[in-house]
């Protein structure tokens, strides 16, 4: 008998504590579901809500390469699609004018809290940076960016290039992965170029760094979609975050011994050197500005007027000729004279550019070597044009070449409009925004989020908005269409950094690759599997076949 009393006690209890249990729940709900936030999601199109969830149950039974097929099934809701994550709001915008409401403004700069997973790797640096810090690093950065010093990077592109065409020599007549090629001499040209590192070792260390690079974006994307990964102590106790330790020491050794490198040949130079070395720079971009067409057409030429950002408007005379020099000279000599940069700051930069500089073009590059060997009417094109400006001669490439590869350019324009490397940028909102395309307002704090591949098919500016079309970017019809219905690099004041850098390395790898090599490929664009790991990238692998241009003389390439 006391046995049953308390079995039916027991029961009461638990009968009691469910209520209770549902009731609160029942009373969150209603409670979350009238913030403002959510309030003014509700009125958003978007994809049916599941409480407590919102839609990441969407997300959870998804591998990376479904989710780009997933978000383009949603065209049923327009150019604005809301997404709950619980009951924070996201809204995907794809409509030029609601774009550049965002990426024009100067208040909207802030990235949304996702970014936050790049942390452990990328610390406060340039992409993930707020405010001031964001700000006062812009500044200093960008005008390391400038043409006349991009230009004198153009014999270093040339010889990396070259390398990678001897390199390639084993894959002649075999189907391979280009992007492992491509990732790693991106890497080395950057350490060539903007880090001023020459040579030693660099060929392995390249390689591991790109690839450590891919496996731990993988795990930053995993988290973004991942409703327990995107906590920070349930992270902690996967598998995933001691992956992340291992992948973090190869990729900070590599930067850490870039600066240290760095830091003790600059010590070493008493200042007058430094200043030879300035006048030397000056020199040699007076010297090859003399060899090549006018500056201002330069801005012109290769930009086309399709985005407007501070790189366009570092006037030439701002800091003087003298005073410019590379990324990571400018970035030490600024630490050292007024410490104007502590070490770890430097250390952040140098990863944040390392990353975002050799990342999106190893994907650019193999995007269109991919699509240059399934339409090979077009890979002509650009060999006669190449043959046009080369002739049969070997000779090294200039920057003057690179002015003349008008077709390449719109093929290169054409591959990141189609295949745009960086998949989706974020904002956060700082004050509610009324979108121009329908009567809607986003509430402040609601995490933007703009997909390049989306609106870069949009009919309405790309009628066959499928179709590999290199003449989609002929100057007339460039400036007959939005601004910002083409974003590879994003644009506005949080622009990408390295654009002018990403399309002159670009011309010149490229260049040097077809020069040599036919690309050739048995897919067609419905074979490539996306999937997107932070940047867009084929699961399948980047496949091609390559046959040497000259048959009697290609093993003397
Ligand atoms: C095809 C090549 C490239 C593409 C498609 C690309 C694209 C982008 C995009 C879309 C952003 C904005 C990201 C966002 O707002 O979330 C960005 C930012 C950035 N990119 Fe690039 N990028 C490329 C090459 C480069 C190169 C070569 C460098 C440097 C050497 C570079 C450095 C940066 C930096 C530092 C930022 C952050 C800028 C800021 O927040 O102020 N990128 N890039």
């Amino acid at each position: 008998m006391e046995i049953l009393t308390e079995t039916l006690h027991l029961e009461t209890a638990v009968f009691y504590s469910l209520i209770a249990v549902t009731t609160t729940l029942v009373a969150l709900h209603f409670y979350m579901e009238n913030t403002r936030m959510v309030r003014l999601g509700n009125k958003l199109p978007g994809p049916k809500v599941v409480p407590f969830f919102g839609n990441v149950l969407i997300t959870l039974r998804l591998q990376p390469s479904q989710i780009v097929e997933e978000l383009f099934k949603h065209d049923i809701y327009g150019p604005v699609i809301r997404v709950f994550i619980g009951y924070k709001l996201a809204v995907a915008l794809c409509h030029p004018r609601d774009i550049e409401v965002i990426l024009n403004s100067t208040e909207h700069i802030d990235k949304s809290p996702e970014y936050r997973f790049f942390k452990p790797w990328l610390g406060d640096g340039l992409l993930i940076s707020t405010g001031e810090k964001w700000r006062s690093h812009r500044k200093i950065i960008a005008p390391t960016f400038h043409l006349n010093i991009l230009k004198t990077f153009v014999p270093l592109f040339y010889e990396n290039s070259r390398d990678l065409v001897i390199r390639l020599r084993d894959q002649v007549g075999k189907e391979f992965d280009c992007h492992d090629y491509l990732a790693a001499v991106t890497v080395n040209i950057l350490l060539d170029t903007v880090m001023g590192v020459r040579k030693t070792e660099k060929r392995k260390d390249g390689y591991n760094y790109a690839m450590a690079v891919m496996k731990l974006c993988e795990i930053i994307h995993r988290r973004t979609y991942n409703a327990v990964l995107r906590f920070d102590f349930l992270f902690k106790f996967s598998q995933y975050a001691k992956e992340q330790l291992n992948l973090l020491n190869v990729i900070h050794g590599l930067t850490s011994r870039v600066i240290k490198r760095k830091k003790e040949k600059m010590y070493m130079e008493i200042s007058s050197n430094i200043e030879d070395k300035q006048t030397e720079i000056s020199k040699e971009t007076t010297a090859s500005m003399k060899n090549d067409t006018n500056i201002n057409d330069q801005h012109k030429v290769g930009q086309e007027n399709y985005v407007r950002d501070d790189l366009d408007e570092i006037d030439e005379n701002d800091v003087g000729e003298k005073k410019r020099l590379a990324f990571l000279d400018l970035l030490l000599e600024l630490s050292k004279n007024g410490a104007k940069l502590t070490d770890e700051e430097i250390q952040e930069e140098v990863d944040t550019i390392m990353f975002e500089g050799h990342d999106t073009t190893a994907a650019g590059s193999s995007f269109t070597l991919c699509l240059l060997g399934i339409h090979q009417d077009v890979q002509e094109r650009v060999y006669e044009e190449l043959m046009g400006i080369f002739g049969e001669s070997n000779r090294p490439c200039t920057f003057q070449d690179t002015l003349e590869m008008k077709y390449l350019e719109r093929v290169i324009f054409e591959s990141l409009r189609l295949y745009s490397p960086v998949p989706a940028i974020a904002r956060e909102l700082k004050k509610d925004v009324r979108i121009v395309t329908g009567n809607y307002v986003i509430p402040k704090g609601t995490a933007i989020v703009i997909p390049p591949y989306k609106v870069h098919r949009l009919e309405e500016f790309y009628p066959n908005p499928n179709v590999f079309d290199p003449d989609n970017f002929l100057p007339e019809k460039m400036r007959n269409r939005h601004y910002y219905s083409f974003i590879p690099f994003s644009a506005g004041p949080r622009s990408c950094v390295g654009r002018k850098y990403a399309i002159l390395k670009l011309k010149v790898l490229l260049s040097t690759i077809l020069r040599n090599y036919k690309i050739l490929s048995d897919l067609t664009e419905k074979d490539f599997r996306l999937t997107i790991d932070i940047i867009l990238k084929r699961d399948d692998g980047f496949r091609i076949k390559i046959e040497p241009r000259n048959k009697n003389n290609w093993q003397a390439l």
